[in-house]
Formats: structure tokens, C-alpha cells, sequence
């Protein structure tokens, strides 16, 4: 057996606009989620989260299901536009659901790990100059953030100020799969710099109310990058994606600048980096009591000198999930390793980890995951060879606690430990959970 310290959190994750639906209710306005998904074209077959899992009814049921498999911690992200419908106006019949959650939650023992951004930027705030685009949103994330924190405080341990900001910024201002769904590379560094800088403002609000008890961090999806070849101009390209994914996250995050190779890859596409003022890295590089990693895979890059990272995407030899994303825990480890070495020595979890694969339910009624089953468990030897080695690691969530929607490509991609049958809402316990409910208990997982 391969055992993991006894206080290891053992989690779940998901987020708002994927699972709760009632997007109508209790004074709920629309996000940029609930306009992109109702345009042409943006989502696999115009799926939307409108009803999603139901979770905003359901969530008794689904807080017994995480009981049952034994998780220890539920990470959930709040919706925005549940608390603030409009600019300045607070709505308490939205924060009264999250307090029933987290009532539910700790009734069961269960810690509450909130994520106070997850995409679902309220329309209002898009509608006033792009949202993330108008340095006006700092502003209003942190009146946000600090209405949670006076409201929700210490009743959650762990506060992740932003899920994914290479998302949130890049893959929708940028590239523009995600809401809402802009194709500007300008716009897409001046999203990223207004949601780095709320995150430092948001930690700078949540120290001066010194909640008692709680932590709080930022969650990065990161993928390490591995040059195709050892020649020069391979590894240059690494060292461009690299920078693209990772550095120009973590280095503001952590060294109080953005990196200067990319500033100047950049500045040939971009221009003027005029949108960043004095002071603001010092805010972006306020100490934080925890680092949230989002891993699911790693890129392998060519030299490209067409493209603007002057990287070309070179398919890797394992093999791949739904999502046709390269199986590769070994990249994992690397990716630990690295960020002990070369960033934090704070407390690190896994804030996801998780695959799509094809899951069906067969005659008997059960979901046979078995590549879910191994994808997990290769991944917590992964995560377990770092511990072992000394390495922060604290906890690991699995994504997802339950199928759900998938952003652009809905409800076709199954990342859940349960399943969901999204004609009925009846959920199923996968064998995954079952492997996990089995790995929690020992908190260790077979060599
Ligand atoms: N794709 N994919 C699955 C998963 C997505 O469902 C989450 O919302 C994101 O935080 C992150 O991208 C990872």
C-alpha cells in the first residue's frame, strides 16, 4: 500500500454555474455563462447550465452523497450573480443558499473549500465596458469577496480567490472558446492583469478582517511543457508555452513580476503594457497562505516560427481522455517538483485532477470506470512519490464529485466519480467513487 499523511484532505470539486441551475431563482441574474451558452454555435448542441444538475434543489441529496463516499472536503465555487444581481445590490436570499450548504456540509463533517470566482462574471459587469476589460472590476470583486467574507467567514476554511485565471482571462478574451468569447490578445493580458489584481486585493481585504481559523490562496490550472526534441529551438518554444500556460501566472503571483521573455514576446503582438500600473504587482505578490493546482495534462511543443508562441503542439505517445488529453501523471510529479523548486514552499492541494471518459450504465445499474479508476490512482502516486520526498502537498480533489456541464462542450464530456442521468437527475455511484470511498478510508491507495 502506498499510504498518505493521516491528516490528508481527501476532496471533490465542481462549481456553480456547472451543477446548480435555478438560474432564475431567488433573485439570480444572468452570468456571462447563462448569455454565451444561448448563443449559436458556442456550446456542444446549445447545451446550457439552466438546469445543469439541479444542484441548487438537490444539494441535501448530493452533500449525502459525498458523505457516503467519505470525502473529507467539498470544494464549490459561489455565483456571483447570485449575491450581487446588480451593481451595488446585495441579494441575501443568494447568500442563504450557500449558508444551507455549508450548514449541510459541516453537519457531516464535511470542510468547505469556496472558490469565489468560477467564470460566472454577471452579465451586469460585462455589460458596464467587458467586464474583466474595465479595471472597474476590481472594484467590484473585492465589495464581492468581502461580503462573503463577512458573511460566510470562518464557516469556510479555505478561500480560493479565483479558479483558473488563464482561463477566465486567455481562453475567453483570448482564444475565445470560453464566455465571453472575445478573440483579442490585448484584451486578453489586460482580463488577466484585472483578475490578478483583484486576486491581491481580495487577499489584502480578507487580512485586515482577520477571519480566524481560515486560509486563503489562488487555484492555477497548469500544464508543464516538454520540448519535442533537445534541439535549441525546440526548448525555446518549451520555454514560450511554458510561459503562455504557467510563468505568466505564477511569476506575479510569486516573484512580483511578469516574465520578462514573455513581456517582450508580447509587446510585438500587444504594444504598450499600459494597463498596468505602479503598485500593481506589488498587490498581485501579497503573500498567500496556500497554492490550489489544477492539473489534468502536459503539452509537448515544436519550434513553429509562424506562430505567435513559436510553438507547434506535438501529440504525445500515452494514452488520452475524452477530452483527447494526453494521460500523464508522470508530468504531475515534474510539475510538483518545479513549483517547490522554483516558486513555493507553502501548502500546496490539488485542487483537480480528474478525466472524461465514456461512462455507461450498464443493465445491472452500475458504471464500470475502471480508466477513471486508473487515471486517479496513477495521479495519487504521483502526488504520493512528492509527498514522500518532502514535498507541501495537503490535499488532493478529485474533478468531478458528479458529471456536469462540461462549459463549451456541455454535457457530452463525463468527468464525474457519479453519474448523472440529466433527463431524470437520478445519480449513480461510479465504481470510481466506490475505489475512492475505499481510498479515503485507508488514506492510501494499493501499490
Ligand atoms: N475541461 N475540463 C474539466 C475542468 C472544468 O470542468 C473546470 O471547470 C475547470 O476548473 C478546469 O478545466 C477543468
Amino acid at each position: 500500500m502506498i499510504k498518505f499523511p493521516k491528516e490528508f484532505v481527501w476532496g471533490v470539486a465542481t462549481s456553480s454555474y456547472q451543477i446548480e441551475g435555478a438560474v432564475n431563482e431567488d433573485g439570480r441574474t444572468p452570468s456571462i455563462w447563462d448569455t454565451f451558452s444561448k448563443t449559436e454555435g458556442k456550446t456542444y448542441n446549445g447545451h446550457t447550465g439552466d438546469v445543469a444538475c439541479d444542484h441548487y434543489h438537490r444539494y441535501k441529496e448530493d452533500v449525502e452523497i459525498m458523505k457516503e463516499i467519505g470525502v473529507k472536503a467539498y470544494r464549490f465555487s459561489i455565483a456571483w450573480p447570485r449575491i450581487f444581481p446588480e451593481e451595488g445590490k446585495y441579494n441575501p436570499k443568494g447568500m442563504d443558499f450557500y449558508k444551507r450548504l455549508v450548514d449541510e456540509l459541516l453537519k457531516r463533517d464535511i470542510t468547505p473549500a469556496a472558490t469565489i470566482y468560477h467564470w460566472d462574471l454577471p452579465k451586469w459587469a460585462y455589460d458596464k465596458r467587458g467586464g474583466w476589460l474595465n479595471r472597474d472590476s476590481v472594484k467590484w470583486y473585492v465589495e464581492y469577496a468581502t461580503k462573503l467574507f463577512e458573511e460566510l467567514g470562518d464557516a469556510i476554511p479555505l478561500w480560493i480567490t479565483h479558479n483558473e485565471p488563464w482561463c477566465a482571462s486567455i481562453l475567453s478574451y483570448g482564444i475565445g472558446e470560453h464566455a465571453p468569447g472575445h478573440k483579442n490578445y490585448r484584451e486578453a493580458l489586460i482580463a488577466a492583469h484585472h483578475i490578478l489584481l483583484s486576486h491581491g486585493e481580495a487577499v489584502k481585504a480578507f487580512r485586515e478582517m482577520n477571519i480566524k481559523g481560515s486560509k486563503i490562496g489562488i487555484t492555477l490550472n497548469l500544464t508543464p511543457v516538454y520540448p519535442a526534441s533537445e534541439k535549441e529551438e525546440d526548448k525555446l518554444a518549451a520555454q514560450y508555452a511554458d510561459g503562455f500556460s504557467n510563468r505568466w501566472f505564477l511569476d506575479p503571483i510569486f516573484k512580483g513580476n511578469y516574465p520578462e521573455d514573455m513581456m517582450e514576446l508580447y509587446s510585438k503582438i500587444i504594444g504598450e503594457f499600459d494597463f498596468i500600473r505602479e503598485g500593481d504587482l506589488k498587490t498581485i505578490s501579497v503573500p498567500i497562505d496556500f497554492l490550489g493546482v489544477n492539473y489534468y495534462t502536459r503539452g509537448i511543443v515544436k519550434y513553429d516560427e509562424e506562430s505567435m508562441l513559436k510553438a507547434e503542439n506535438v501529440p504525445g505517445p500515452g494514452k488520452r481522455t475524452e477530452m483527447g488529453w494526453e494521460i500523464s501523471p508522470e508530468s504531475l510529479y515534474d510539475l510538483l517538483k518545479r513549483l517547490d523548486r522554483e516558486y513555493t514552499k507553502l501548502p500546496m492541494y490539488i485542487t483537480e485532477n480528474g478525466a472524461a471518459f465514456k461512462d455507461e450504465v450498464t443493465e445491472d445499474g452500475r458504471v464500470r470506470d475502471d480508466e477513471r479508476i486508473e487515471y486517479i490512482k496513477e495521479h495519487l502516486k504521483a502526488a504520493a512519490k512528492f509527498i514522500e520526498e518532502g514535498g507541501n502537498l495537503k490535499g488532493y480533489f478529485v474533478w468531478s464529485l458528479m458529471d456536469n456541464f462540461e462549459w463549451a462542450h456541455g454535457y457530452s464530456k463525463r468527468f464525474g466519480i457519479v453519474y448523472v442521468d440529466f433527463n431524470t437527475q437520478k445519480r449513480i455511484l461510479k465504481d470510481s467513487a466506490l475505489w475512492y470511498k475505499e481510498v479515503i478510508e485507508k488514506s492510501a491507495i494499493e501499490e
